[in-house]
């Protein structure tokens, strides 16, 4: 298995028919570029994970990555807080993209305790968490399966217990969606994205990443249990929640490395 990584040209050539979006071998290959041009707000948020991590995990606490892909949130963290501070656990359903999120986390951080299972988030059983990242992978679930998933995340986690969740959302007003698509295709076009692409990935991703309002995800946050959620970022149709267990914080939080 190599870690060479390319450019996304999936959807550069026409199609007579377009195949459901999966995380095959072929995104697998080129899934760092096809996500850093098509998230926008992607890398910032990855950039915080560490600094929410060390005002909100417990030192030592176990943090899940849920559809981890290649290992980007882990990596984010390894960077962020020192060996001790936490115990990663990534987890994907895609073989590929768990082995290589294996070997990144080998070669770039093996002082730290980094974990990642092959496995399905809707029946994982989970362990005690003092954080839990769903950057990007509730969208991905049938809309049916998505308040237990997260009813269950809510059971994980400690006291002080904090879940990021990253989505691509839609907005419930049809003009105002209408100008975040519009500007959202702007961005991808920006990124060396064909009309092409853009067209026939959306038609691959219809009814396989399916986008819930902010005001759905946070009704299923209170639903679930959570004391309370607050949208921290916004880029266009792409967001990200934090929400918290209780109003505890934790008693010694992780330690940013020196
Ligand atoms: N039921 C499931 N169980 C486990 N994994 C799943 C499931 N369904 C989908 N996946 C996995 O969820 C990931 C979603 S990508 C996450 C990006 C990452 N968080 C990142 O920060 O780079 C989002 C995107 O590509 O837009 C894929 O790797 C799937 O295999
Ligand atoms: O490209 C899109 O249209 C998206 O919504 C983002 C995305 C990024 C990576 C895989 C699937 C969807």
């Amino acid at each position: 298995m190599s870690d060479a990584s390319y450019r996304d040209a999936i959807f550069s050539t026409p199609l007579d028919r377009v195949a459901r979006f999966s995380f095959d071998e072929q995104v697998v290959a080129c899934f760092p570029d096809m996500i850093r041009r098509s998230v926008p707000g992607y890398g910032q948020i990855l950039g915080m994970l560490g600094l929410i991590a060390s005002r909100h995990l417990r030192h030592g606490a176990e943090v899940y990555d849920l559809g981890c892909s290649l290992g980007a949130g882990g990596l984010a963290l390894a960077g962020t807080l020192a060996p001790d501070a936490f115990r990663y656990t990534g987890v994907d359903l895609s073989p590929g993209m768990v082995a290589r999120a294996r070997e990144t986390f080998a070669a770039e951080c093996p002082e730290h305790r980094m974990e990642v299972i092959e496995g399905d988030i809707r029946t994982l059983p989970y362990r005690p968490a003092g954080m839990i990242v769903l950057n990007f992978t509730l969208q991905f679930l049938a809309r049916e399966d998505r308040d237990a998933v997260i009813a269950r995340l809510f059971q994980a986690l400690e006291p002080g217990g904090v879940l990021v969740l990253s989505e691509k959302i839609v907005a419930g007003d049809e003009q105002h969606n209408a100008w975040l698509v519009e500007r959202y295709h702007d961005f991808k076009r920006a990124n060396g994205y064909s009309d092409m692409e853009i067209s026939q990935k959306r038609t691959a991703l219809e009814n396989v990443l399916v986008p819930d309002t902010l005001e759905a995800h946070h009704a299923r946050l209170a639903e679930a249990g959570f004391a309370r959620s607050q949208t921290w970022f916004q880029f266009l149709n792409f967001a990200s929640l934090i929400a918290f267990k209780d109003t505890t914080t934790p008693a010694i939080p992780a330690e940013r490395k020196s």
